[in-house]
């Protein structure tokens, strides 16, 4: 879908958030940013004003009641968290005049199969999208997988895919994989986060002041992925060129292994999505 149409799309149908939290706020404040939408067709709720007043200071409608986005809008995102589901929806007492709305799903865990069940009580063959985006598409560079529910259109998959390709790389893949997938995208930045934090203290230790060693460590990740992504070679070969024989990289690479850095990293996407799993059981 072009710009243009997903523009118009969004102007005619208006944009929904049920939840106001980090994650609905990235997808608002990068649509924006990217001049998908204007602020006044974007409507969120949330139970409490805490998060709501940021976004009325950016221009953006907001209600304490559920029911009332999901009557104004016609592409609704759900980003509450997966235990506070049900309760956000069955807090919507009259159903009546409510059609044709398209969910997007932010929640981790939640089956298309899961959030069908829930949303009929709203209308029937709910039209649902299961996104796993992240944070970083509020300043476009996002990574996001989602896969469509057993009534979502092919016009619903290219709309979420049209939006969400704006702020990042968006790719649609087999629901079976959406948890292990979705860790890799969903929570991948906390982990590089810790890797950035970890080798700027690092830094700190040697002598770098925290500024410096911040910026290095960031724009050193931001180029390795940006090798990884435009070369299309192994990640293990890239760091083999790194590593000069006798040299000083060899040393840092051995003392990760070592510490079970490679391991420690398998285990955090093991665990994740593990996790993910449990709290799909748990709806
Ligand atoms: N934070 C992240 O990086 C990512 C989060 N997600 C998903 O996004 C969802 C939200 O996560 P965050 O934004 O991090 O959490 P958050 O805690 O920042 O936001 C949750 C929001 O839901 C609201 N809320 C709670 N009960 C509600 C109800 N009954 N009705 C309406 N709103 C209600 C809260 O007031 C809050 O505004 C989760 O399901 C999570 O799995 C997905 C990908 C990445
Ligand atoms: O931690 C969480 O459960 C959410 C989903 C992915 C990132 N944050």
């Amino acid at each position: 879908m072009d710009i243009t149409s997903i523009k118009l799309a969004l102007q005619d149908s208006k944009l929904g958030f049920v939840g106001a939290g980090k994650m609905a706020q990235a997808i608002a404040d990068g649509l924006v940013k990217q001049g998908l939408i204007s602020p006044s067709d974007i409507h969120a709720s949330a139970p409490s004003d805490t998060n709501l007043k940021l976004w009325r200071e950016k221009g953006m409608n907001t209600a304490n009641c559920n029911e009332k986005i999901i009557r104004n809008c016609k592409i609704i995102f759900i980003a509450v968290k997966p235990q506070y589901f049900h309760e956000a929806i069955s807090d919507i007492k009259t159903t009546d005049g409510i059609a044709n709305r398209l969910f997007v799903s932010v929640m981790a865990g939640f089956s298309t199969t899961a959030l069908e069940e829930v949303l009929n009580r709203l209308m029937p063959s709910p039209r649902v999208v299961r996104v796993m985006p992240n944070t970083p598409l509020l300043v476009g560079a996002g990574c996001s997988v989602f896969c469509g529910g057993s009534s979502a259109k092919e016009d619903d998959m290219l709309i979420v895919q049209g939006m969400l390709s704006e702020l990042g790389k968006c790719i649609q893949i087999k629901e079976s994989m959406m948890s292990g997938a979705g860790v890799i995208s969903g929570c991948g930045p906390a982990f590089m986060y810790l890797l950035i934090e970890s080798i700027a203290d690092g830094g700190v230790k040697m002598g770098v002041p925290r500024d410096l060693a911040q910026q290095l460590a960031a724009q050193t990740m931001l180029g390795a992925a940006e090798m990884v992504l435009k070369t299309g070679r192994h990640p293990g070969q890239l760091k083999d060129e790194v590593c000069s024989p006798g040299g000083t990289t060899i040393v840092g690479v051995q003392t990760l292994e070592d510490r079970g850095v490679r391991s420690a990293m398998m285990a955090a996407v093991e665990a994740a999505t593990l996790k993910s799993i449990d709290l799909g059981k748990k709806k």
